[in-house]
């Protein structure tokens, strides 16, 4: 098992990395108090809840809440139902929510257990492949809104991070994949080297060969912790972490959040913001066809889809919360390994977006 430290402004909590962590009592014991709820989706309560009965037979006062899986069903309506179950269940402000499941899952408890009370304790135990590498690390929490994605949410560190690789070997090929582009992301912004490895392991990747996976893992984690680290709650840095997502969210608000995995919709994002990067003349040539072949072989799609429409994309993209003073912000690439947020003007925009 690795552990990696998260530091931010209240403290710091543990990031465990291993297998055979869900039914491991002696973790889950140092981080809980309280009464317990635990959130999950139906696919993930399937297959490991009963990893949670040695921990969760020994605590009196417990519920659960089984909440139907997929991104549409990342609403306000889902955070209230758990908000409901905090209330039926009596939790006080030393209650802990046990977020067992994906990034939906995770995004959502973390955003009840934000706002129960002012703030209780939430403990993500990431299932996905996006999840551990991403979603479960560094507080962001929240839920859709129709015409926006995580348009309604706040910042709340999570009391300890528990993702079990062991999870995903039921994970289908879909959702891996989604969760590689994630992985990719970090190689992209800020580690030139984390990219090249990428490169060299991508087939073992895509196979998901156990050596090269906890290695991805790892990496991405450390990348993410760091990055945290240095700017918690976005006020720079963090941003960057947003590579591709201004575009991936809004093709995922225009196919009402019920065509594509996050993940995927930030793979097609990512390409479109390195060609904007390279017709802008900010990063050598050639350097968004790196990304796409390497995001291609890693099995991600990385084309808009032939419905889409450029306008509605643009106008969904002016409600992104890294605009201000009603200008459209995007995290662009100087090179891979490297990126800044740039201002950018519709115009431009359009240009890769009609392609
Ligand atoms: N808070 C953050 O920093 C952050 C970062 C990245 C993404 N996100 C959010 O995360 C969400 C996407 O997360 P996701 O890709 O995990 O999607 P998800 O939570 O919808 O999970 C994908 C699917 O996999 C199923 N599943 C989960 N674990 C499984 C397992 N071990 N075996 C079999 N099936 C399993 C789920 O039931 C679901 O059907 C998006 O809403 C995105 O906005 C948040
Ligand atoms: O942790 C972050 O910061 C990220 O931006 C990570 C993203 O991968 C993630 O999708 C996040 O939920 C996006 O946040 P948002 O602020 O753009 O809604
Ligand atoms: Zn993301």
């Amino acid at each position: 098992m690795k552990v990696i430290q998260v530091r931010h402004a209240g403290g710091e909590y543990p990031v465990y990395v291993g297998q055979g962590l869900l039914g491991m009592t002696s973790i889950l014991d140092r981080h809980l108090e309280g009464r317990v709820l635990v959130v999950s989706d139906q696919n993930v309560a399937k297959h490991y809840l009963d990893r949670l009965r040695p921990t969760l037979s020994r605590i009196q006062h417990k519920r659960k809440i089984i909440l139907p899986a997929g991104e549409e069903y990342k609403t306000v309506a889902s955070w209230q139902r758990i908000l409901d179950e905090l209330v039926e269940l009596k939790a006080q402000r030393d209650a802990t929510i046990l977020a067992l499941g994906g990034g939906v899952v995770g995004d959502m408890a973390g955003f009840a257990a934000a706002s129960y009370m002012r703030g209780i304790r939430v403990i993500q135990m990431p299932t996905t492949l996006l999840a551990q590498v991403d979603a479960a690390v560094g507080g962001k929490t929240g839920v859709n809104h129709p015409q926006g994605k995580n348009l309604i949410g706040a910042f709340h560190q999570p009391a300890a991070v528990i993702a079990d690789l062991d999870t995903l070997q039921t994970l289908d090929e879909r959702d891996y994949r989604a969760g590689l582009a994630e992985v990719v992301k970090y190689g992209a912004i800020r580690d030139p080297g984390f990219f090249a490895w990428l490169d060299a392991r991508a087939d073992a990747l895509a196979a998901r060969v156990p050596d090269a996976l906890v290695e991805a893992v790892y990496q991405s984690v450390r990348n993410k912790a760091e990055v945290v680290a240095a700017d918690e709650k976005e006020a720079g840095q963090r941003a960057l972490l947003n590579f591709g997502h201004t575009f991936g969210h809004a093709l995922e608000t225009f196919t009402a959040y019920q065509r594509y995995r996050h993940g995927e919709a930030v793979a097609i994002g990512m390409v479109l913001a390195a060609r904007l990067s390279e017709f802008l003349g900010r990063c050598p040539t050639g350097t968004s066809d790196r990304l796409e072949r390497l995001l291609q072989r890693l099995g991600l799609d990385t084309r808009l889809p032939a419905d889409a429409d450029p306008d509605r994309l643009l106008n969904l993209m002016r409600l992104d919360k890294k605009n201000r003073a009603d200008q459209i912000r995007l995290i662009l690439l100087d090179d891979i390994g490297q990126a800044s947020v740039t201002p950018c003007p519709a115009d431009d925009i359009r240009e890769v977006l009609v392609k």
